[in-house]
């Protein structure tokens, strides 16, 4: 039988820690003293005296390998949402979490914090200030966010203070920040080929974005704070910026900084929502005979022209959170890391 290293308290492991909130992550680790092992499918960077393994998080013997001697892991590892691949979601984020929490289980591990995602209780229609007793949402907008509900149940009831293996799952939203392949990516790209002309409803809907640094500090917090005798054991917390903006302003913010027009003409909401909704009929019935990725969809639609703000009362109580870096100042340092986004003049 393998001898098992005996785990200390500040050896963790970052699985998905070679992603954009990941890395973050295991930086600031690096920065406050831990030890880190990332494990994640693919290796983007190098940090001196982070250790990587490279695999696959649904095969327990690889994980393993990665776990001796940790006490604490971090799982942020999951598909990136616009990938809609039903099984590549249920094999991830739901029977790759069992395995997760096997592997954590038989290494000794003692702690872990699931980064899920405040849209586990959205389902397309307004959010106001939502706390995280809302019921998870019954129709789940896309299977992304049906995977996240399921990993976060099975994470949370994992927990277990008698066998001192103790679980908290944190909630955010929107995550933004420099090195974010989704957000300004997308943003600016759908600028470029002129389809930021509009404004989805009546540009008054007010949503929570979350720089990535504010998002790590509820990590960290959470794990610190994860004690037998503390209330977070098997809770969720939506950590934001708490500042809610409206939608459009923030695009906008953004578009204006990289040199981009703002979107100015308004369109209802229900007719560009019915649009969606046809066009991506459309695309899932010539699916066999051709690949087709619409701009808008109607899970983006939603995203773009409903309230979805959440309260983060729950984690500044039991875990003294505070944002550490403003909206303002976030958008700032983003705008100015995409330097080779902006329009050409
Ligand atoms: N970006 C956002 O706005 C939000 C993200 N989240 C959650 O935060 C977490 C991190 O998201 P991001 O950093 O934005 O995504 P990301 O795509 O940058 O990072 C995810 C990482 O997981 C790794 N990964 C995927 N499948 C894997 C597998 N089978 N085995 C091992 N590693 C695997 C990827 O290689 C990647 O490095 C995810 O769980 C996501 O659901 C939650 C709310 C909002
Ligand atoms: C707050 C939150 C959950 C943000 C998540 C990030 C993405 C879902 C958004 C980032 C860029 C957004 C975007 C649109 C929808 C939502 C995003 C993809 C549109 C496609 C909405 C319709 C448009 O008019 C264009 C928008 C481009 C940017």
């Amino acid at each position: 039988m393998a001898t098992r290293i005996r785990p200390s308290s500040k050896r963790c492991a970052v699985i998905g820690g070679s992603g954009f909130l990941g890395r973050y992550l295991v930086e600031q680790l690096v920065d406050r003293g831990y030890s880190v092992s990332v494990f994640d499918i693919r290796q983007g960077y190098e940090i001196p005296g982070v250790t990587f393994h490279q695999g696959d998080l649904c095969d327990k013997q690889a994980l393993l390998a990665a776990l001796q001697g940790v006490s604490l892991v971090f799982h942020c590892a999951s598909p990136a949402p616009s990938c809609d691949d039903r099984s590549l979601f249920h094999r991830v984020n739901v029977d790759g979490t069992q395995t997760v929490l096997k592997a954590c289980q038989e290494a000794g591990v003692q702690k872990m914090v699931l980064t899920s995602s405040a849209s586990v209780v959205y389902e397309g229609t307004d959010i106001k200030d939502g706390k995280e007793d809302l019921p998870y949402a019954k129709k789940p907008i896309d299977y992304y966010t049906e995977t996240k509900i399921q990993q976060e149940r099975l994470v949370l009831e994992a927990c277990d203070t008698e066998k001192g293996f103790l679980t908290v799952a944190i909630r955010p939203h929107g995550i933004f920040g420099p090195r974010d392949p989704q957000l300004v990516p997308i943003l600016v790209d759908t600028a470029r080929r002129g389809k930021m002309k509009f404004i989805i409803g009546d540009g008054k809907n007010l949503v929570d974005f979350t720089f990535v640094e504010n998002v790590v500090h509820g990590h960290i917090l959470a794990a610190e704070r994860l004690r037998p005798e503390s209330p977070l054991c098997g809770k969720a917390y939506h950590i934001t910026n708490d500042e809610p903006v409206y939608f459009w302003d923030f695009m906008s913010q953004v578009l204006v900084g990289l040199g981009y027009d703002p979107p100015k003409y308004r369109l209802p909401y229900q007719l560009v929502y019915v649009l969606a909704m046809v066009l991506w009929l459309l695309v899932l019935f010539l699916r066999p005979v051709l690949q087709l990725r619409p701009t808008f969809t109607p899970m983006r639609v939603a995203l773009a022209g409903t309230h979805h703000f959440y309260s983060c009362a729950r984690a500044k109580q039991d875990m003294g959170y505070q944002p550490l870096v403003s909206l303002k100042d976030g958008i700032a340092r983003t705008v100015e890391s995409y330097a080779h986004l902006r329009k050409a003049a």
